[in-house]
């Protein structure tokens, strides 16, 4: 079973993505996404600098979305095919509700590193809290984590980036587990 909230340890341990484009209504509510916000922003953050935004583009801004990565793609690519324009439409419109975190340093005392792994956090906590609200989240980055056009159009600066496209909604088929490492192939003891 995956995604089993009958317990905290017993949905860290069944935790599974969903793809975003197999994602369906319903997503969270204004209340239910507020409360998973809030949840992926109490992470942890060296020198509580809270080095990371969150921006939710809302359904009736997915059509904008599209616009800015078919103009974003063909800015990189412009002899970009009508298929690989389509793929980025359908990258925008997918799963009911979209949140992209974006990693935004404060340059100074604190490593960027750890700055940066601290929106990984925020990642990674948000898709934690979308799991325990009975969603399912899918994170993903593509080209269009690593383009600045889309990046400053989303409000951030030239030292931000964009840590993850995070979708969130219901799954419309069964979730199927993927290859995970055995424990003996990651941990040593030294
Ligand atoms: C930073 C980051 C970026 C990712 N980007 C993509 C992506 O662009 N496309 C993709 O298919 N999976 C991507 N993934 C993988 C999925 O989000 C996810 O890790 C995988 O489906 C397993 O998730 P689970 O352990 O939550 O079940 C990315 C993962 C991370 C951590």
């Amino acid at each position: 079973m995956f995604n089993d909230t009958s317990s905290a340890t017993a949905l860290l341990a069944t935790r599974r993505s969903g793809k975003p484009r197999d994602m369906v209504a319903p997503g969270p509510d204004e209340a239910q996404l507020g409360h998973i916000l809030a949840t992926a922003i109490r992470t942890p953050d060296h020198g509580k600098l809270a080095p990371w935004r969150i921006v939710v583009i809302d359904q009736d801004r997915r059509a904008a979305f599209a616009d800015l990565l078919r103009a974003a793609y063909l800015a990189q690519k412009p002899t970009a095919s009508a298929k690989e324009l389509e793929a980025a439409d359908q990258f925008a419109y997918q799963a009911p509700t979209l949140v992209v975190v974006l990693s935004a340093p404060v340059l100074g005392k604190i490593e960027l590193w750890e700055q940066e792994l601290s929106a990984g956090a925020v990642c990674m906590n948000l898709l934690a809290a979308t799991h325990a609200a009975g969603f399912v989240g899918g994170w993903l980055t593509t080209w269009a984590a690593y383009s600045d056009m889309v990046r400053d159009a989303l409000g951030g600066g030239p030292d931000d980036r964009i840590a993850g496209f995070m979708f969130i909604g219901t799954p419309s088929r069964p979730l199927d587990e993927r290859p995970r490492p055995t424990l003996d192939s990651v941990v040593t003891r030294w």
